[in-house]
């Protein structure tokens, strides 16, 4: 209907203060707390991964900023997603000699990581859907971003390929192509801009060395969590049982890659963390990368909550690969193929175990592993079990 388009082909705006009348995108940066990035519960959240999977795409262009390529795409609901498009195939394990600093993007890991991160109760990553786009028509036909447009080619199967312009793989020999036209890409629901709420970027104190030949001090230094617990902001308040709960999410998707991570600057310190960039998680299945689990190790504390979720998730009833398994069908892609290969999920057991044992270990040789956050708190689902 011509009435409800405007020329550039967004939605007209009918919206009032009346949370009814906002699009799902709008109502998720509303609903952003101090605590979660949303609630778990919130009906919108499907409302939202439909209008990301099912939405007419209005434009395309490189997204600034990080060093592989993602774009920036828009709606007409003035909705935005950022996207990591498929690079390698689905389930090809990372080469062996290639370091975690040259590993490619996944996006089937972003789609992954947002589904585990909210079954370990967490909800600190922007919700994350799969899409199949046509290469041709909803991104070569309509970007007007002239420094992707110029790298679009026909391949020699012709597909339709293009690789834009970035830090890491941007180039004729690391295309993205088409099959010749439909992609595999992952879309991410975009934060609220900076100029409305600014965040703030925290280089992990367990951030690995990007070097071929260095090690990080943490790798050295087996009382380093004594550092770091006397340093600000993690003296104080959640934040080092927070950097564990990143720990346990990056140790049971493989993800060594977790360099920084981010805030939002209006709620200070005293906030939850931003998992955001996973596209590097699910890279292996084969082998576990216990240095992933430092900061639990070396600091022998982990979050109540987390823990009793982590036991729960280790009963055969709920069991974490068959939750995932579950909950990963929900997602458009998956039809296509499972989103993630059994031995994925199978692997996601295998590291639970590994987290819940070193869990014993610190508490057969300290009493102070559990950090209690429970109480006080609302009694939800999270203490159905006992400690
Ligand atoms: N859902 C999102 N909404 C808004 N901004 C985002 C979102 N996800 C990521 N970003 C921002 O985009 C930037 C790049 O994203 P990402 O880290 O995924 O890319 P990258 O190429 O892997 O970066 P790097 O090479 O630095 O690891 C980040 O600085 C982050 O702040
Ligand atoms: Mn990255």
């Amino acid at each position: 209907k011509i009435q409800n388009w405007n020329k550039e082909g967004y939605d007209k705006v009918t919206w009032t203060t009346d949370v009814e009348t906002h699009p799902p995108w709008l109502r998720f940066h509303l609903g952003i707390s101090r605590w979660e990035l949303y609630n778990r519960k919130d009906p919108n959240l499907a409302q939202l991964t439909h209008y990301l999977a099912t939405q007419h795409i209005l434009g395309s262009v490189q997204k600034k900023g990080g060093t592989q390529l993602k774009l920036l795409i828009s709606f007409p609901n003035y909705g935005q997603a950022l996207l990591k498009p498929m690079k390698q195939t689905r389930h090809a394990e990372t080469d062996v000699n290639l370091f975690y600093f040259s590993d490619f993007e996944r996006h089937n890991a972003e789609i992954a990581a947002f589904h585990l991160d909210r079954l370990l109760g967490f909800n600190r990553i922007p919700p994350v859907v799969g899409r199949l786009i046509n290469v041709t028509t909803e991104i070569k036909e309509i970007t007007t971003d002239r420094r992707l447009s110029k790298t679009f080619f026909t391949s020699p199967a012709g597909n339709v390929c293009f690789y834009g312009q970035c830090e890491y793989y941007c180039s004729v020999e690391h295309p993205v192509c088409g099959q010749p036209h439909m992609l595999e890409v992952s879309l991410a629901t975009m934060l609220p801009d900076l100029t409305i709420a600014p965040r703030r970027s925290w280089r992990s104190p367990w951030r690995r060395s990007y070097s071929r030949t260095k090690l990080a001090q943490w790798e050295k230094d087996p009382a380093y969590c004594d550092t770091v617990k006397q340093t600000p902001p993690y003296n104080q308040g959640t934040r080092l049982v927070d950097l564990i709960d990143m720990a346990v999410l990056d140790f049971l998707m493989s993800n060594m890659d977790r360099h920084h991570y981010e805030t939002f600057e209006q709620f200070g310190n005293n906030t939850f963390l931003l998992h955001l960039d996973n596209g590097r998680a699910f890279g292996r299945h084969s082998q576990d990368e216990p240095s992933i689990l430092a900061p639990l190790q070396q600091c022998c504390r982990i979050r109540r909550s987390t823990f009793l979720r982590l036991r729960l998730l280790s009963l055969p009833d709920f069991r974490l690969s068959d939750i995932m398994r579950e909950s990963l069908t929900q997602d458009p892609l998956s039809r296509v193929a499972p989103l993630l290969s059994e031995p994925h999920l199978s692997a996601l057991d295998r590291r639970l175990a590994k987290v819940l044992q070193v869990v014993q270990t610190c508490q057969e040789k300290h009493d102070d592993v559990i950090y209690n956050d429970i109480e006080g708190h609302d009694q939800g689902p999270r203490s159905a079990v006992t400690a």
